[in-house]
């Protein structure tokens, strides 16, 4: 079998580790967790190394816990943070909790010897009194070692508040926990997350005498420097109600040459090898990009599923030329519709409007006059053929499966009307 640190390495996955944790790891399989904060109600893919971690973690013989932080959402991690956090009710982390609970499911397996398990912290924080936990777990620790973690230093000027100060001991609790419970010896996490995972490994100590071991990876930025995950539009989210499945595909199918290697790397589990054909694949036709289809559609499937990364694949090829649109699907050309311009008439409206109203109508042109011109200027298509004229109206016959006529205006403006 793999082991753990040699295929996170082999990925360029591991940013900082405790001393030991090779020694150990040759020992046999290990019980690791990661945390997760229920900050909102879905992870975006920020989260997704570290999900990859724990999945590797099972396919080395390892047991993986996910923890997801009813109780540690309620005091806050001040770790990259410049701010305070809001304080969330707590209806609200318990919904979050479940929400995320359902996504990270999906990546770990619950079957085997070493099946995935699921935790709750709220399940032991909630229920901590103060003057147990001062005594117990703050006498481990002088302000002063507090006081230098990055999480901390970082707020000396803006001020940090007692209880995100605090955050620290709490999620060193949980290692301690999860030890003492489940013998887990290791938690992973972000390079932001070192500070806690430390202080994890040092409250065991303090109290066990015995040592665990934390792995952090690299916080990711792309290669034009902003941080992994983010858009213009904000964060790439894996729930489809707040990313759609399709903006999620072209998400990865956008990565910049530059990055595509460490990507498929840290996101899929294509070999070392079968990346490095991909790549030489693409240095012969870089026009096709094979590298940011294949991380696309791999991450898209692992995510959303197959069926419908099928659909988005299908519909991202319609969108991008190179497709006979008579053999798309109406589960295609809904996902479509989705994404772009859309509108739908009654079979009636079909009959009394041109395309010109069509167009209009859709918002590809502003009035019938510009689409006059345009037509002149072979500038408008009805389903994938050249318009010849705005006054042709389109027949019940001409429409794609589903109902659904696709315009399009120059090369990369569409919309779609349905007839119901
Ligand atoms: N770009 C990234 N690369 C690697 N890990 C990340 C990345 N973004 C987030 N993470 C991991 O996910 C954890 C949770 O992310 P968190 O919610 O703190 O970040 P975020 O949502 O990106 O925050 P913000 O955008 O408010 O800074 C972090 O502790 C970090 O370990
Ligand atoms: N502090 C981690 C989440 C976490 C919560 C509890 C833990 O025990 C470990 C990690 C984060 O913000 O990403």
């Amino acid at each position: 079998m793999q082991n753990l640190l040699e295929a996170l390495v082999s990925r360029s996955l591991v940013h900082d580790q405790t001393p030991g944790l090779q020694a150990r790891l040759a020992q046999g399989p290990i019980t690791g967790y990661v945390g997760f904060d229920p900050t909102a109600d879905s992870l975006h893919v920020g989260h997704l190394l570290a999900v990859m971690s724990l999945a590797w973690l099972q396919r080395c013989g390892g047991t993986p816990i996910i923890v997801v932080g009813g109780g540690t959402g309620m005091v806050g991690d001040p770790s990259g943070k410049r701010s305070e956090r809001p304080v969330l009710s707590v209806e609200e982390i318990d919904r979050n909790v479940a929400a995320i609970r359902a996504q990270l499911e999906r990546f770990v397996s619950f079957e085997g010897q070493n099946a995935a398990r699921v935790r709750n912290n709220a399940d032991w924080l909630r229920a901590i009194g103060l003057m147990e936990f001062l005594r117990d777990v703050g006498k481990h620790f002088t302000v002063n070692y507090m006081l230098a973690k990055d999480s901390v230093k970082g707020r000396m000027e803006s001020g940090i508040s007692f209880t995100e100060f605090s955050y620290q001991l709490i999620q060193a609790y949980d290692f301690w926990h999860l030890f003492r419970s489940e013998k887990c010896e290791l938690q992973m996490g972000g390079s932001d997350q070192w500070g806690n995972i430390t202080a994890g490994a040092e409250l065991v100590s303090r109290k066990d005498g015995a040592s665990v071991h934390g792995l952090t990876f690299p916080l990711l930025t792309t290669a034009s420097g902003t941080k992994f995950g983010k858009t213009e539009g904000g964060a790439v989210w894996l729930d489809p109600a707040r990313t759609s499945p399709y903006k999620f595909f072209q998400f990865w199918l956008n990565t910049d040459d530059r990055d595509v290697e460490r990507l498929l790397k840290f996101f899929t589990f294509l070999s070392v090898e079968e990346i490095a054909a991909l790549l030489a694949e693409q240095a012969r036709d870089p026009g096709k990009r094979p590298a940011q289809r294949r991380l696309a559609e791999d991450v898209t499937a692992r995510v959303h599923g197959p069926d419908v990364t099928r659909s988005v694949v299908e519909a991202s090829r319609i969108l991008f030329g190179g497709t006979d649109l008579r053999a798309a699907s109406a589960d295609v050309l809904e996902v479509l519709a989705g994404e772009i311009p859309s509108a739908t008439v009654t079979g009636d409206e079909l009959a009394a409007l041109t395309v010109a109203d069509l167009l209009v109508k859709v918002g590809l042109a502003a009035s019938k006059g510009e689409v006059r011109r345009g037509v002149a200027g072979r500038g408008f298509s009805l389903n994938g053929a050249v318009l010849e004229s705005g006054d042709a109206k389109v027949a019940a016959g001409d429409l794609l499966a589903g109902g659904y006529a696709l315009l399009q205006k120059g090369k990369r403006n569409y919309a779609l009307v349905k007839v119901r």
